[in-house]
């Protein structure tokens, strides 16, 4: 799937280049330009593609300092900018922009939800979000804003992807040790599922295309990427068990959001050497993952790849009912109310999501 990133903030900055150099180094070709969006001159420094400096007269590129408020505001007054520079990116081979953001700060989860509404006014490809939530050992500020950010933006987006910090943490390894392995690990998923919509090798028709990718988030809402790998063996009927086991360990250990199997659709994607992925094993595994997530919108499909490896993507679509999502809420809730002075005059993140007259972000 031909994509162009928006990174905002700069958790949206770092991941927005992880994605296009791990596109480079696979040779995929499916990021087809990228963009970082910032109100802090210095996170925009050592990025390798375009930039665009917003709210210079506001905060003087010194940031908003986790005020997502301001970054909603400055994002809002310079989106006109950040539209000049996506000139010329977004083509007519374009198949999907993504914005990215990190949901705790200021830039990010302010300025995502804004841009996002102003890019689906003007483009007609789908406008997905790629979100960060805070881990759970950082502070009740980033807590706060990223219960605020999410409902926004994922009402915002065609499809809010969410990823958790602590998701992907090592044993003993704090959040922000732990960036550059997460950003690979969410590089890795969401780089392979871009590639796999483009058939890069092999022509069979169960090779995965763009419009399953479409599809299976269609219905909007918040979605969430698996992923696990195995060795294969040369000959596909030996790999039954290993296409089983890599789908099992990407919903249930390998997912950007654990714990989220309950979903609206989903979409099973099992790469590697076309003559080593058994048929018998992709339906298998896809009938047991309409049995997880209780969804009869399972889809499956193959991604012909040079590599004496399985790996298996499980995209699920509309998994806001999760458990996972629940407990981040709560913790948002909790937060906001431990902060006594934002809570007089900030709603409540949980009630936001299930009730639409509340007032949200924008
Ligand atoms: N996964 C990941 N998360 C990050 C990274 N950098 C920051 N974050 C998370 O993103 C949130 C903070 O967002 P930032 O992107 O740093 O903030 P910002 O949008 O630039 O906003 P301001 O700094 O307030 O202007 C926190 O929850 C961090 O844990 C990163 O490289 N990877």
């Amino acid at each position: 799937m031909k994509s162009v990133l928006i990174g905002v903030g700069q958790a949206g900055g770092k991941l927005a280049r992880e994605l296009v150099e791990y596109d480079e180094r696979m040779g995929f070709g499916s990021v087809r330009g990228a963009v970082a969006v910032n109100t802090a001159k210095t996170d925009l420094q050592d990025l390798p593609f375009e930039t665009v400096l917003i709210g210079q007269d506001r905060v003087k590129g010194h940031g908003v300092g986790g005020d997502n408020e301001l970054g909603a505001e400055v994002m809002q007054s310079d989106t006109q900018e950040v539209l000049s520079a996506l000139d010329g990116r977004v083509v007519a081979g374009t198949e999907s922009i993504f914005v990215v953001a990190g949901l705790g700060g200021g830039t990010g989860s302010g300025g995502a939800p804004v841009l996002t509404r102003e890019l689906k006014r003007i483009y007609d490809v789908p406008v997905y979000g790629l979100g960060i939530l805070p881990g759970k050992d950082e502070g009740s500020m980033y807590q706060v804003n990223a219960g605020r950010s999410l409902k926004t933006f994922a009402r915002e987006a065609d499809s809010l992807l969410l990823v958790d910090n602590d998701a992907f943490r090592s044993v003993g390894e704090s959040v922000t040790e732990g960036y550059d392995s997460i950003n690979h690990e969410i590089a890795q998923r969401v780089g392979l599922l871009l590639a796999s919509g483009e058939a890069v090798e092999g022509v069979a028709e169960s090779v995965v295309d763009s419009s399953e990718i479409i599809n299976t988030l269609r219905s909007g809402g918040i979605a969430a990427l698996g992923y696990a790998s195995a060795e294969a063996a040369p000959d596909a009927e030996e790999n039954i068990n290993a296409v089983m086991s890599t789908t099992r360990r990407a919903l249930l250990t390998g997912s950007s959001l654990p714990d989220a199997t309950d979903a609206d659709a989903a979409l099973l994607i099992v790469a590697g050497d076309q003559d080593a992925i058994p048929r018998k094993g992709v339906e298998r595994a896809r009938r047991w993952v309409e049995e997880e997530t209780g969804s009869l919108q399972v889809r499956g499909g193959d991604f012909p790849l040079s590599s004496d490896r399985i790996a298996t993507l499980v995209l699920l679509g509309g998994v806001e009912r999760s458990e996972r999502l629940e407990t981040f809420l709560q913790r948002a809730k909790d937060a906001q109310e431990e902060d006594v002075e934002g809570a007089a005059e900030r709603t409540d993140p949980a009630e936001q999501w299930t009730n639409d007259e509340l007032d949200d972000l924008l």
